[in-house]
């Protein structure tokens, strides 16, 4: 659907692929892009260690490797491609990276590793875009990754040999390529097939959509020619002169995002026309509440559910089996389509992957019950936006009716049924990016953590899951934790989990190494927030731990636009908001934590580790 207005932007670019793997070229050239093959010099031995994450190698390695032929070609010819594409696969396996073996012995020691467990493909994609000015180079790179969990059968010492002898293992990442004869190794694979063999297709195209169809305004960062960091600290980020903390510094040069119109707005010879600004931007800023409207529906009319049990089925069907006119089901069901939320086909209607991974109501990672919420509760807060945002106060007479002093209380624990709600919301939410986060440190040296409004415990039996010798123990209001059963895993990471009713604000906070708060500080104006680290920094003992995590805002504030409008939704609902790491970096010190590091984990939640001084 995005491929063709994609390919046919690309098509009068010179685009490098920096890639000697034939089956990289194979899967781009069989999507009909045009592209060169410059195999890249960029030797492959970052330290892995220096990396909190797998895939946070993986993104750098590809990076590396077409910044590497971007530059190469740009002192050759004086003139860079436009494009140069960069790509990494790696295997990784309970915490360990695996690339292409070196021997026989190499692919046996990986493929034996590998034998009866899932462990996931990561390939890290970078897209640089090229622009040779003046005889300088300005390089754009906007980066990706995927994340594909593979499951090996067990494996024979024979069939393991025969497989190795075979002489398939030695140019492949983890020793097996899935597309030939290591196929019959593999007993089940959970995502993209293409990202195994080296290229996640489907996140491409939508890449390039997102960079070349339409511009839009919260476009991504540009990068320099140096390199990232996957941690930043706040010391690395105050580094850069005449720019704020994180400007210039540990992630490069995030030159502000350029909306249309603005780079001609700064020529005061070229005055802004409409050939030269579209409006398309702006229509789509219009459409945006239509877009949400239609997901809310669908949501509430439990259509992906009808289709995932019943589907595919045509308009009339669905219709009549939730009792809606036809006219109306068949243009939501094509808006649901255009979305990229369901297949239409001749048979009819059924889910994309996406809408099966998040938008049935009892998925293990839905998101049904928090588009409920948002539908029920934030809608009617963001009706009176102008409101908030001119008396500076939560609109709860405005948009609920009542006056009631804890909105949070009339909101989501209004009755059993609304409390379940918005735990399943927060549950699915928190379980998205929980092992993102549970990953993004280190944190085996702590052996016991307490995750406060923890709630459902999907954070805390993640961290359990990755650290086996961790007790977390959970602390929430008690109606939290008397339903908190209910998303109890069957796995032994149940055993060490545990659960202690109270209050944040008034109780004394459970004895721990680790203090985590998971969403919890932009949910309460400062005041509220002060109170809490300072009762957090009286119980850490010296050396311990607090793991914040929310969406980082970067430094300059305009940016990344899900984190300005979780900010947004904040004020509104609760007078309260997300903050960019300095404003955690100055919190944080004033109640005694120091060491401040933060990684942006590329998910729905980032993570920022402190030290109690
Ligand atoms: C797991 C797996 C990997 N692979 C391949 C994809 C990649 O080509 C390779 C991983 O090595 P990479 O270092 O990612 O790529 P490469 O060395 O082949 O090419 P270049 O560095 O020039 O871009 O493993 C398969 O073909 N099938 C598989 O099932």
């Amino acid at each position: 659907m995005v491929l063709y207005p994609v390919m046919r932007k690309l098509l009068d670019k010179r685009v490098v692929l920096a890639s000697a793997s034939p089956r990289r070229q194979e899967i781009l050239s069989h999507a009909g892009l045009r592209f060169t093959v410059v195999p890249s010099k960029f030797k492959e031995n970052l330290s892995k260690a220096s990396f909190p994450t797998p895939y946070a190698y993986a993104m750098e390695t590809a990076k590396q490797k077409a910044l590497e032929v971007a530059r190469r070609m740009h002192q050759k010819d004086l003139r860079a491609p436009d494009i140069v594409i960069g790509a990494d696969t790696i295997v990784a396996l309970e915490g360990l990276i695996l690339e292409k073996p070196v021997d026989k012995t190499d692919a046996y020691s990986m493929l034996s590793r590998l034998s009866g467990k899932e462990h996931s493909v990561f390939t890290g994609v970078a897209i640089v875009q090229c622009s040779s000015q003046g005889g300088g180079l300005d390089l754009d790179v906007s980066e990706f990754y995927e994340e594909t969990r593979v499951r090996f059968s067990q494996l024979s010492e024979e069939l393991l040999w025969e497989y190795i002898h075979s002489g398939e293992p030695l140019d492949k990442a983890g020793g097996y390529g899935i597309q030939a004869l290591g196929g019959m190794l593999v007993e089940a694979i959970h995502g993209d097939f293409h990202n195994v063999v080296g290229f996640p297709l489907n996140r491409f195209c939508k890449k390039l959509a997102e960079l070349y169809h339409p511009p839009r305004p919260e476009d991504r960062p540009r990068e320099k020619q140096d390199s990232i960091p996957a941690v930043d600290t706040f010391d690395r980020l105050g580094d850069s002169k005449g720019a704020g903390p994180g400007q210039g510094g540990a992630r490069g040069d995030r030159r502000r995002p350029q909306a249309p119109g603005r780079e001609h707005a700064k020529d005061a010879d070229s005055k802004p026309s409409v050939e030269s600004v579209p409006p398309t931007a702006v229509l789509e800023l219009i459409d945006g509440y239509k877009v949400s409207k239609a997901l809310f529906t669908a949501c509430k009319m439990k259509l992906f559910d009808l289709l995932r049990d019943e589907g595919p089925l045509s308009t009339a069907d669905v219709a009549r089996k939730i009792g809606a006119s036809e006219g109306g089901t068949g243009q939501l069901l094509d808006v649901c389509a255009g979305l990229g939320l369901l297949d239409k086909t001749e048979g009819g209607y059924s889910n994309t992957p996406l809408a099966t991974l998040y938008l049935l109501s009892d998925g293990e990672y839905s998101l049904h019950s928090l588009i409920m919420i948002h539908e029920e509760f934030s809608w009617p807060f963001f009706s009176y936006l102008d409101f908030a945002v001119r008396e500076g106060t939560v609109q709860t007479q405005r948009a609920l009716g009542t006056a009631g002093e804890d909105h949070y209380q009339e909101c989501f624990y209004k009755n059993r049924e609304k409390k379940l709600q918005f735990m399943r919301a927060m549950h699915g939410h928190t379980k998205v990016a929980a092992r993102h986060v549970a990953t993004a440190f280190d944190l085996s040296g702590f052996t016991s953590a307490c995750d406060l409004g923890g709630s459902t415990g999907a954070l805390a039996y993640e961290l359990a899951r990755q650290y086996p010798g961790l007790k977390v123990t959970i602390f929430d209001l008690p109606e939290v934790i008397e339903d908190a059963v209910f998303f109890k895993p069957h796995g032994p990471e149940a055993g060490q989990v545990s659960f202690v009713p109270g209050d944040f604000f008034r109780d004394t906070l459970p004895e721990a190494d680790l203090y985590i708060l998971s969403k919890i500080l932009h949910n309460w104006p400062d005041d509220k927030v002060h109170q809490l680290l300072s009762r957090i920094s009286r119980s850490c003992k010296p050396g311990g731990g607090l793991l914040l995590v929310e969406m980082l805002l970067d430094e300059d504030k305009c940016r990344p636009l899900p984190a300005l409008l979780k900010s947004l939704t904040m004020m509104v609902l609760f007078q309260a908001r997300e903050r960019s790491l300095s404003e955690y970096h100055i919190l944080l010190q004033a109640h005694g934590f120091t060491d401040v590091r933060a990684v942006r984990t590329g998910s729905i939640a980032d993570a920022v580790l402190a030290t109690r001084a």
